[in-house]
């Protein structure tokens, strides 16, 4: 279980993040929402202490403080919203990457393995031997996610993956790809928490959800419980009315309102 309690984050006294509060239990998807500058990214950057914060941070019942670099490195994988752009190697090298926590000089079989097992979840086997750089947006994103598969591919127990929005640049065949590789990932008893702002792919995918404006705690619980018109509609100042789902029976948003129509036909020449 990954536990936050009482979390707050100032910078120049100015409230990044005020008193947030959740779990993330075994076997959970949590999904982070919130608009532009909410303080979904900080969020996560405190998780992996990139940033100064007062709170309580319990990774396995034990202080996030007191793990040391090389356990967390086998235990907590980070995907970083912003990539270096320019990285001379070939594809299953920057996915080896990942696996520098678990050799000195070179690669061993498990790795090599690894590596390629974590490209094809991403269907990148094909561009192994090819240049990270002569990639497109989308094909980066994927060896990066699969550099992170590869991180966290070992015995060991409740690893927390966290993603922060993985899915940019990706069409919709990659994004419901990537996000059933994570559920596989937590339903094995792991965890994962992604910073998304497609609503209607957290309703599909998330076990819980927080929604965050402001550097505060808007919601947080069950997709069904936050994913409200009056909530979604208030917090993102944008008219919008929540359906079921017609094939997966989740909240289903849909923005905008009948006479933007109207509006849009009054203003054509
Ligand atoms: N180092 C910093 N110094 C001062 N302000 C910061 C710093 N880092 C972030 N902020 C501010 O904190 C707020 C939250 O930023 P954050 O990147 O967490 O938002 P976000 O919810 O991830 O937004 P987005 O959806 O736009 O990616 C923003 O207003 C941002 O300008």
């Amino acid at each position: 279980m990954l536990s936050v309690n009482q979390l707050n984050i100032h910078i120049k006294n100015r409230k990044l993040l005020q008193d947030i509060s959740f779990n993330i239990n075994a076997g959970e998807l949590f999904v982070i929402i919130g608009p532009n500058g909410a303080g979904k990214s900080t969020l996560l950057k405190a998780l992996t202490e990139e940033i100064n914060y007062s709170g309580e941070i319990n990774f396995q019942q034990q202080s996030i403080k007191q793990w040391t670099t090389a356990r967390l490195a086998k235990t907590r994988a980070k995907f970083s919203q912003h990539h270096q752009q320019d990285i001379p190697l070939p594809v299953n090298e920057v996915v080896m990457m990942g696996r520098y926590p678990y050799f000195a000089n070179r690669p061993g079989i498990t790795d090599l393995k690894v590596v390629s097992e974590s490209l094809k979840l991403t269907e990148m086997s094909h561009f192994k031997d090819r240049s990270y750089n002569q990639l497109s947006g989308g094909e980066k994103q994927r060896v990066h996610l699969s550099r992170i598969f590869a991180q966290l591919n070992n015995e060991f127990q409740e690893k927390l993956m966290l993603l922060d929005e993985p899915l940019n640049n990706l069409d919709i065949y990659y994004q419901h790809k990537v996000l059933k590789a994570v559920k596989v990932f937590v339903k094995k008893g792991n965890m994962a928490a992604i910073v998304m702002h497609d609503l209607n792919l957290a309703a599909q995918f998330a076990d819980r959800i927080l929604l965050l404006k402001d550097g505060k705690m808007i919601k947080y619980g069950h997709p069904q419980e936050v994913l409200t018109s009056q909530t979604i509609c208030h917090v993102y100042d944008f008219p919008c009315k929540v359906m079921s789902h017609p094939l997966a029976q989740t909240p289903m948003i849909v923005f905008g309102e009948e006479k933007s129509a109207s509006i849009i036909q009054n203003i054509q020449p």
